[in-house]
């Protein structure tokens, strides 16, 4: 575990009790085995700095799925809205991410841009190397549309590593997402202006995580997905003739969809 940072956790001071807040009895309890002593406090959580990389996760993900509870995605299915930073986490997880802040910031990316969210709660929550990689991948208020994306061209160059890997991950899963389910009403134009100025974004982020660089080029080069009934390239400048495997992919989704049935189960991407 990463000292330095439980150590930030100490500013907190609000949820959990700090050890003068607690009653002289010793320690109530011992946590998991194999893992030294763990204090946990009057609720039976664990104090901060005693808590492990897992638990320090899993508390991550509560407070994200807590922030979009009520958000959907803009799939048909309308999917829950965290299953996007989850899969984003995973992704760089299953790709031999182990450093926790990155995996931390992945689960909590949208939760400033897309909920009442504020950084300082983050900083508070999961310390500031956390805050700050979701800063950095948060985009500013003051821009929407087409000023929102060229400025995440424009300062991609200047992201952190870390910041860098989360976007990689992020476009990844939406660009999957697209070619599975484009979100609903997009049509061809959309569909392939959203992969050009992706490209742009994650061949600038791409040095930072090679293996999931190599992942995106192949999404670009065969990536197809079916609008209106035809097949359609998503990325048009580099997409190659489209696969079999990819055709056969699109066909069986049309198949669900013609007999009323919803697309699931979900792919599992990894
Ligand atoms: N592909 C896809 N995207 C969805 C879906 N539901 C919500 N989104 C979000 O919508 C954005 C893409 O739609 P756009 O029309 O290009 O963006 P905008 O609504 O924010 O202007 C993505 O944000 P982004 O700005 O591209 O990325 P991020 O950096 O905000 O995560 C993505 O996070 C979905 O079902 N599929």
């Amino acid at each position: 575990m990463d000292l330095s940072e439980t150590t930030e956790h100490h500013g907190d001071g609000s949820r959990t009790p700090r050890p003068g807040n607690l009653t002289p009895s010793p320690p109530r309890s011992r946590a998991g085995s194999g893992n030294g002593k763990r204090t946990l406090d009057e609720k039976g959580r664990l104090w901060k700095e005693d808590e492990g990389e897992v638990a320090r996760l899993m508390r991550t993900v509560d407070f994200a799925a807590r922030k979009h509870t009520c958000q959907r995605r803009k799939d048909l299915d309308q999917t829950p809205y965290i299953n996007h930073p989850i899969a984003v986490s995973n992704f760089l997880s299953s790709t031999g991410i182990t450093d926790v802040r990155v995996l931390q910031a992945a689960i909590l990316h949208d939760t400033v841009e897309d909920t009442p969210t504020t950084i300082e709660e983050i900083a508070e929550h999961f310390g500031p190397d956390v805050a700050r990689i979701v800063q950095e991948c948060t985009d500013n208020p003051n821009l929407s549309g087409q000023g929102a994306k060229a400025e995440q061209v424009r300062s991609a160059p200047h992201k952190s590593k870390e910041a860098q890997q989360v976007k990689l991950a992020d476009k990844l899963h939406n660009l999957e997402s697209i070619r599975r389910a484009p979100p609903v009403g997009w049509g061809v134009r959309r569909v392939q202006a959203y992969f050009i100025w992706a490209k742009q974004v994650t061949d600038i982020c791409g040095p930072s995580h090679p293996a999931l660089a190599k992942r995106l080029q192949r999404l670009y080069e065969t990536a197809y997905t079916e609008i209106d009934g035809k097949y359609i390239p998503c990325h048009p400048e580099v997409c190659g003739p489209l696969l079999e495997e990819e055709k056969s992919r699109i066909d069986k989704r049309l198949h669900h969809l013609k007999k009323g049935e919803k697309p699931c189960p979900m792919p599992i991407f990894f």
